[in-house]
């Protein structure tokens, strides 16, 4: 069909046939290279540094490092994409480009050792193969255990997690520095020290998988998950017995224990509100304001100097998308704030709310002497296209798709979940590998389906919104939204499901030709450029020319 129209010049690129990767060693050593040393930041716009936080300059310790858990996982640029001219025409060569460049320049302190964590949660990282900070982590690690109430945003897979949760273990539980661990009077023993809440049970299971995973086995039982779905009973059982240091759940099931008054949180030190802007949806208000009225609300001093005057809890508001409702929020519960971003820690009273919510490039400008943030939410390798298919032959394209890119591990969104089994069945029917996930299939079926698709067991993960948000598949090579998205802060979850920490990825937005008007819009709101593209003898083809608009 559009085949034909008024192409001139089409590029045959096939991506995934040439993943190129660099060991860890080779990549270190450029990161090291290109590293920006964090007292250096962010000084012309005003930003808090490092060294303004008194931290930038400690004494380093190295020699810890080990190699890391995801060698190899630093993917070059597409050094070898086919080129093929269809016609000669005013023919526009496109070079290969070289190979070797790191995508994602992620990293830039050296070590977790020049952080200030102690070193029992430095033997964690090292066990587990993390040893290298990235650029998030490297700023908000400091400026949360300094004390500072914080918005954390950075885009998807960049390391937000241990952002929060590194900081969080140096100064509670079994890991933490002893002299910062020592709790006020007023804290009982049975009181939780950080509660983690997040919107669906797979992230919050993710959480705390991760936190057990840095706790080790003999302290595991030190974080506590309060998911819904999951038995009520047996996880207030388990608060009984194991009293916990960290609780992490949704927000229905944490409030629900509440009410029971079997949580005990007023003398809790840290409230994280990971994918917050998504916490603040309607239907979740009820009980984030219950959360917000009950968490870390103890009379007396807290355990920190310069802050104490305000409530007795740190606030960490995370999301790779942060619209400035979250930033108004943040000013409302927290002391304070700061904007925490990749090397950069900014006083949250210089943001605006006329600064855009999402953007490809970051920047800073100043306008009417106030800093303006722009702020980015895709990894910037991240390669976004769109083609245009009817109805009825979508999951054709899905699986042309699939083949076209070499894509090993794909996710494909959809809005609504009874459409979900009938995909599943038609690319099972054509052999590919597939299965469905959505709120219906309760809780076992959801994890059982996750775990094979981990593995590799699934290659098509067929879903909807449920698994837009904080889902970590590091194998994910491909999303695809067999349906759109409803506007750019969903597409950017949807597609930041691939191409995470630096990996590299691809998003492809199937859509029929009278919603290419929508696709353009949310290009335009994302500031990235969408390419419009078919699936030609197995090839995916770029055009240069937007068929979409010109026919
Ligand atoms: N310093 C590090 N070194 C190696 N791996 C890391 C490091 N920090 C995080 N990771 C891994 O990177 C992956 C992505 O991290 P994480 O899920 O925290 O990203 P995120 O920024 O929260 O993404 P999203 O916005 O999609 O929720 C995880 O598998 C995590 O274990």
């Amino acid at each position: 069909m559009a085949a034909s129209a008024s192409t001139r010049f089409l590029v045959l690129l096939k991506e995934f046939s040439a993943f190129r990767k660099i060991s860890w060693t080779s990549a270190g050593t450029n990161f090291h290279r290109q590293s920006r040393f964090l007292c250096h930041v962010a000084k012309e716009d005003g930003s808090l540094t490092l060294e303004s936080l008194d931290l930038g300059n400690k004494p380093r310790k190295f020699g810890k490092s080990k190699a890391m858990k995801l060698e190899g996982s630093f993917v070059t640029e597409m050094g070898q994409g086919k080129l093929k001219a269809v016609k000669n025409d005013k023919m526009k060569v496109v070079k290969e480009k070289k190979p070797a460049e790191i995508v994602s320049p992620l990293f830039s302190a050296k070590s977790f050792e020049e952080l200030g964590l102690p070193d029992s949660l430095l033997d964690s990282l090292e066990r587990e193969g993390f040893s290298v900070p990235t650029d998030v982590q490297s700023a908000a690690v400091p400026a949360i255990i300094k004390g500072h109430d914080a918005v954390i945003q950075s885009y998807t897979g960049s390391g937000k997690t241990l952002a929060y949760l590194l900081p969080i273990l140096s100064e509670i539980g079994p890991l933490a520095e002893k002299s910062r661990s020592s709790h006020s009077e007023n804290d009982k023993r049975t009181d939780i020290q950080a509660m983690i809440v997040a919107p669906s049970r797979e992230l919050g299971m993710q959480i705390v998988r991760e936190v057990e995973k840095l706790l080790g086995p003999v302290h595991r039982r030190m974080v506590q998950q309060l998911v819904g779905g999951a038995n009520r009973m047996r996880q207030e059982e388990a608060l009984k017995k194991n009293k916990p240091a960290i609780v992490v759940g949704t927000p229905g099931r944490i409030a629900e224990i509440s009410k029971s008054g079997k949580l005990h949180t007023h003398g809790c030190r840290f409230l994280v509100l990971d994918e917050v802007d998504e916490l603040l949806s309607f239907n979740f208000r009820e009980d984030i304001h219950r959360i917000l009225e009950h968490v870390g609300k103890r009379s007396g001093a807290g355990p920190k100097g310069e802050v104490d005057e305000r409530a007795n809890r740190q606030t960490i508001l995370v999301s790779a998308t942060v619209p400035f409702s979250v930033i108004r929020a943040a000013k409302s519960w927290s002391h304070e704030p700061v904007l925490v971003q990749a090397n950069k820690v900014t006083p949250l009273d210089t943001v605006q709310p006329s600064a855009p919510v999402i953007s490809l490039t970051p920047t800073t400008s100043e306008a009417n002497g106030q800093i303006q943030t722009t702020i980015q939410s895709l990894p910037p390798a991240l390669k976004h296209y769109y083609c245009i298919s009817k109805h009825q032959h979508k999951v054709d394209t899905l699986r042309r798709c699939v083949h076209a890119l070499d894509a090993q591990s794909v996710i494909a969104f959809m809005n609504h979940s009874r459409q979900l089994k009938d995909v599943v069945y038609k690319l099972e029917a054509r052999g590919m590998n597939s299965a469905e996930m959505h709120g219906d299939l309760g809780k076992l079926g959801r994890s059982t389906v996750l775990k094979k698709f981990k593995n590799g067991e699934i290659k098509v993960l067929v879903t909807n919104e449920l698994s837009a948000r904080g889902l970590d598949v590091a194998e994910c090579d491909l999303v695809v939204n067999l349906e759109l998205p409803t506007d750019a802060v969903h597409y950017a979850h949807r597609a930041g499901r691939t191409g995470r920490l630096g990996r590299k990825g691809t998003v492809v937005t199937v859509c029929e030709e009278s919603q290419v008007f929508i696709v353009k819009k949310m290009e335009k709101q994302l500031g990235l450029p969408f390419l419009y593209c078919e699936f030609v003898d197995g090839e995916l083809v770029v055009t240069e020319e937007d068929k979409a608009i010109i026919r």
